[in-house]
């Protein structure tokens, strides 16, 4: 099976999202940022990345579609929302025109429409597109690391993914800091099931294909976690990286640009191990999982089992996600095993 017409139409919807995004984090007003109900931060351009993709994979593929995606128009909807989708509804249409992709005027509700189209609940039977419009959107607001983030399910599988990483440098996180020749930021990886993984910078020019770091002396790996103490518990990956016998610090960055950074080598391993009673979604790990997966990397919950993605929205794993290749996935299995019965409560 074949997915080439879809890769180049998520390619083609994450590029276009990517660049709304950019021209958004340039001019961030104050009025383009909402609290959702669950208190994290949204912003016209989750919004607007999420129409866009629902809008330009439709158009592409006239195919049946279903749409797992984080942002709603609810809010939108609510009274005094409507300069606010007014604003969506221009960046939208700015971006689909704007080098001539497409030549069309969305309408207000167009967008509303197009954002509600992301309200399928996936599952294991079929095909479910699935989009993190804008996955880190705290790195986002800080003017950090971000990524548009798409997957394709198909029988509860990821058969491509799509990671748009605008503010990631071309070059290697390994030599930041470092005199670079290259300082170009704005990188796209993508894999197809079996195909292996690529990266290609943003503004198009050719694609490489990339490969997980092969470091086998623990010593000698770096490893990602999120910048937010609030998605993941630092204190129990500096255990675990001290068990292990890691040198480097953490390298904290916000967003699925970890998986991007990690299918390249940047760094050997990711952990993420959120605090007790938060539930992953599927938006948020299933791009970076086959863009890791088929670099050569392995992506497991703390158990050791592989990310089920045929459940609907939710991820259920237990504890936590862990990544890194193939040699170091047993050492830090064990290191993970230890660090969480010496932290876990005696009874
Ligand atoms: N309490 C929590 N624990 C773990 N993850 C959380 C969280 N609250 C939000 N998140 C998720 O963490 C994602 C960002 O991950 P990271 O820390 O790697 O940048 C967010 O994606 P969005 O920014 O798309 O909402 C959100 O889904
Ligand atoms: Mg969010
Ligand atoms: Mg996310
Ligand atoms: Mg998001």
């Amino acid at each position: 099976m074949s997915y080439h017409k879809e890769l180049a139409a998520a390619k083609k919807a994450a590029s276009l999202a990517a660049r709304l995004c950019q021209n958004v984090q340039k001019a961030l007003l104050q009025s383009d940022v909402q609290s959702k109900t669950d208190k994290t931060p949204v912003t016209v351009a989750d919004y607007g990345s999420q129409a866009l993709v629902s809008f330009v994979l439709q158009q592409e593929l006239h195919a049946e579609f279903s749409l797992v995606a984080e942002e709603d128009s609810k809010d939108l909807r609510k009274d005094g929302a409507q300069e606010i989708v007014e604003r969506i509804t221009k960046l939208v249409n700015n971006s689909l025109t704007s080098d001539g992709s497409y030549n069309v005027t969305l309408s207000t509700e167009d967008v509303l429409k197009a954002i509600d189209s992301g309200i399928s609940e996936g599952g294991c039977q079929g095909r479910h597109w699935v989009l993190d419009p804008i996955d880190g959107t705290k790195g986002f607001l800080r003017g950090d690391q971000y990524a548009i983030a798409l997957a394709l399910l198909a029988g509860g599988k990821v058969v491509l993914g799509v990671l748009a990483c605008p503010n990631l440098p071309l070059a290697s996180l390994k030599d930041a800091g470092q005199h670079s020749p290259n300082n170009e930021v704005g990188c796209l990886f993508f894999a197809e099931v079996g195909g292996g993984t690529y990266m290609q910078p943003l503004d198009g020019s050719s694609a490489v294909k990339v490969q997980v770091s092969a470091v086998e002396n623990p010593e000698e790996a770096s490893f990602f976690e999120s910048y937010e103490a609030a998605h993941s518990m630092h204190d129990l990956s500096s255990l675990i990286a001290q068990k292990l016998g890691v040198k480097a610090p953490p390298v904290r960055i916000d967003s699925q640009a970890k998986y991007g950074a990690l299918s390249r080598g940047d760094g050997a391993i990711y952990l993420r191990f959120p605090h007790k009673g938060y539930r992953e979604k599927i938006w948020d790990h299933a791009a970076g999982c086959i863009v890791v997966t088929e670099a050569g990397g392995v992506v497991t919950d703390a158990a050791g089992q592989p990310l089920d993605f045929s459940k609907g929205k939710h991820l259920d794993v237990d504890t936590g996600i862990i990544v890194t290749n193939q040699k170091l996935m047993p050492l830090l299995l064990n290191a993970v095993k230890e660090s969480l019965k010496e932290k876990a409560p005696s009874s």
